[in-house]
């Protein structure tokens, strides 16, 4: 059985004896797109899957994968007065592509990034995905074109009782249509795209921060979406195991052209795995560049330029020869025959 607890976690009950939880609206975001309710004429997100992306040119022409237009979110905020977390903005975002959103914190990042899935709905404008207008469908309709959006979040948000295996298959078995083979193979083979195969019967518990992010990922790959939202993927993760991470993300991309989006406050985060990234300042979008373009003078935030900074260092980085070896000194010669 299945609770709202009033802290917005969701909560399994089994004879009144909570047995896991996790934040509402991750669980309803996971459940929604597998309801047996799949319309034949829904978006063939399984079409998408696989798909290599396309290269530079053929995105000049290509329709986005993702398109806001003048999207607007206010919030009514305690006191009675309406906040505006994001206000008129219009982005795409095209197939393949790697997509950073930054900002200074409360610039309306994460809100963004639900307003691309519809964990929150536009006050006004119009999300399209993969060709379709969210804001126009029915419940129904929006739980089966989500199929078409995986997301990751900065908690992980797994089962806590239940196996790796488990935690990758529920969003498959909710949906049940699928055979038993089916879902242990396509178990498999999203474990083995994180590297993570042998983790397969462990618990979160038993795993380190980047393992259960891994599996988080696994999860959200599991229907084949054709999106990815990552929103902090990397916050509560150690610098060593960011880059391992970032390393799985691109691999992924690389390998299944999944398109990804990913609200980070480290810009090394945007440097070292975005191919575009837009900035953003209370609620609207300020700045929105290439990040692999030589870097310009022309930019127009703060953030812009740190991040132009980091590419020239990697580059200088990169031209600059390794240090020939130091030749030991006679004192440190000594050391080294005392060793
Ligand atoms: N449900 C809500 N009710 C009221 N205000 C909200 C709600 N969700 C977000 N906000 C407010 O909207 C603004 C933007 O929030 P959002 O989480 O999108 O920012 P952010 O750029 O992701 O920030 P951070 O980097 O700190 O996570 C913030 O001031 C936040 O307090």
């Amino acid at each position: 059985m299945l609770d709202r607890a009033s802290n917005g976690l969701c909560v399994f009950v089994h004879k009144h004896e909570p047995i896991c939880s996790f934040p509402f609206d991750a669980f309803v975001f996971i459940l929604g797109p597998f309801s047996r309710t799949f319309a034949a004429g829904s978006a063939p997100a399984a079409a998408f899957f696989m798909s290599n992306p396309p290269s530079d040119a053929g995105r000049a022409n290509a329709q986005p994968v993702i398109r806001l237009q003048s999207v607007q979110k206010s919030f009514a905020l305690p006191s009675g007065e309406v906040f505006d977390a994001v206000q008129s903005l219009s982005l795409d975002i095209h197939q393949g592509d790697v997509f950073g959103l930054i900002g200074k914190s409360g610039a309306g990042k994460s809100t963004l990034l639900r307003l691309i899935n519809l964990l929150e709905r536009p006050d006004a404008g119009q999300v399209f995905v993969g060709g379709r207008d969210l804001t126009t469908l029915s419940r129904r309709e929006l739980r089966d074109t989500r199929q078409n959006i995986g997301m990751i979040f900065q908690q992980f948000n797994l089962l806590q009782n239940a196996t790796v295996f488990d935690n990758v298959a529920f969003p498959l078995k909710i949906h049940g249509r699928h055979s038993r083979a089916e879902i242990d193979a396509r178990v498999r083979e999203c474990l083995a795209l994180v590297g993570l195969a042998e983790k397969i019967d462990t618990y979160p518990a038993q795993l380190s921060g980047g393992q259960k992010q891994r599996v988080a990922i696994a999860r959200a790959l599991a229907p084949r979406p054709q999106v990815l939202l990552c929103d902090e993927p990397t916050s509560a993760l150690d610098t060593e195991t960011t880059r391992a991470l970032l390393e799985t993300l691109r691999d992924i991309n690389q390998k299944i052209g999944v398109t990804i989006v990913i609200v980070t406050h480290e810009l090394s985060v945007v440097e070292v795995l975005c191919r575009n990234v837009a900035i953003l300042e209370k609620g609207r979008l300020v700045e929105q560049f290439a990040v692999v373009d030589a870097p310009s003078e022309e930019r127009k935030t703060a953030l812009g330029r740190e991040i132009d900074e980091l590419v020239r260092r990697r580059e200088r980085e990169a031209r600059e020869p390794i240090a020939p070896r130091s030749v030991p000194t006679q004192r440190s010669a000594q050391e080294v025959a005392y060793v």
